[in-house]
């Protein structure tokens, strides 16, 4: 399935979180989300999942925006991985990821057997088979990441969101999670704040900056020291991999940012938020052109 990002804007709390924001993600294909904290990746991330509600632009799964689709329909497609949110759930491993069967149920236990099939498989492939029968709130954090993922494996949508699901692992279970991503075929948008990790394992990638696309492209094209400096204020320099020619980022040391603008305050919402975001005209940008923009002011 493909994603497309057309010329989103979202606001909350009277503020522009997000502005035009336009990119596309093709079916299969892994998109890194970048940028510096309190920059809007997750904020994007959730006009995606259904969570709010852009006030212009939208964002489109296979076409069809994403408020059109009903919760159901919106779940089997869409498989969402946000950090720990499983914290304090009072259940097993099992009954977690069993959670992620529940947009297919025909109805109360009919499926109950080939549901345990797909749960217990998807711990297997998370490497988490052996803590099945655990209760959440006795694994590590970087068990019940793993736990989070075979939920989004099990509930089998077409399009994976993931915020931050590096985060709570050991760079071995790192690469494992990342490698696994790519070998699922999803269609995969990802928030990763290791730039690396994303220049090795992203087919492209998407950074944000106070609230805008700063560039969009595959990672190699993107991820140059400027960007670096301008987006992170850090120094860095590219280095490239002599086995895979994959850009390598070697950072230096921080730098003062730009100063911030203050923040965009807007005017009181010209549109009910329960209607739909109106057609926007403007077409998405494909993830194969590098697209450097001018930053926004901050949103915060
Ligand atoms: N409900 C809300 N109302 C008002 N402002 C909000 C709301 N939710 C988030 N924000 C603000 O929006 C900005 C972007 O937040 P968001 O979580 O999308 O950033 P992020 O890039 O994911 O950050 P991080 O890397 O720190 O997780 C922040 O300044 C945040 O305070």
């Amino acid at each position: 399935m493909t994603v497309e990002f057309d010329g989103v804007g979202i606001r909350l709390g009277g503020a522009e979180i997000v502005r035009d924001v336009s990119f596309a993600v093709p079916r299969g294909r892994v998109a890194g989300l970048l940028g510096a904290n309190g920059s809007g990746k997750s904020t994007l991330l959730r006009a995606l999942y259904g969570a709010v509600r852009p006030h212009e632009g939208e964002v489109r799964i296979d076409g069809v925006p994403v408020p059109r689709l009903r919760p159901r329909e919106r779940a089997r497609k869409v498989a969402v991985v946000l950090q720990d949110t499983m914290i304090d759930a009072d259940m097993t491993a099992l009954e977690a990821v069993l959670l992620g069967r529940t947009p297919h149920g025909r109805g109360f236990g009919a499926d109950r057997a080939a549901d345990l099939r797909v749960a217990h498989g998807a711990l297997d492939r998370v490497g988490a088979a052996d803590v099945a029968g655990r209760p959440l709130s006795a694994l590590s954090g970087g068990y019940r990441q793993r736990v989070s993922l075979a939920r989004a494996i099990a509930q089998d949508g077409e399009v994976l969101v993931l915020d931050e699901p590096t985060n709570h692992l050991d760079i071995e279970h790192q690469l494992e999670l990342m490698h696994l991503v790519a070998d699922l075929g999803r269609t995969t948008i990802a928030v990763l704040h290791d730039l690396n990790l994303a220049a090795a394992h992203c087919d492209t990638v998407a950074v944000l900056h106070r609230g805008g696309l700063a560039a969009v492209g595959p990672p190699r094209d993107v991820l140059t020291p400027g960007l670096v400096r301008e987006v992170f204020a850090v120094d860095a320099i590219t280095l490239t991999r002599p086995d895979t020619t994959a850009p390598v980022l070697a950072f230096d040391r921080a730098v003062p940012r730009t100063e911030d603008v203050p923040a965009s305050r807007t005017e009181p919402e010209p549109r009910d938020a329960s209607s739909p975001a109106g057609p926007s005209s403007r077409p998405a940008a494909g993830p194969a052109s590098p697209r450097p923009a001018a930053p926004p002011p901050r949103a915060h």
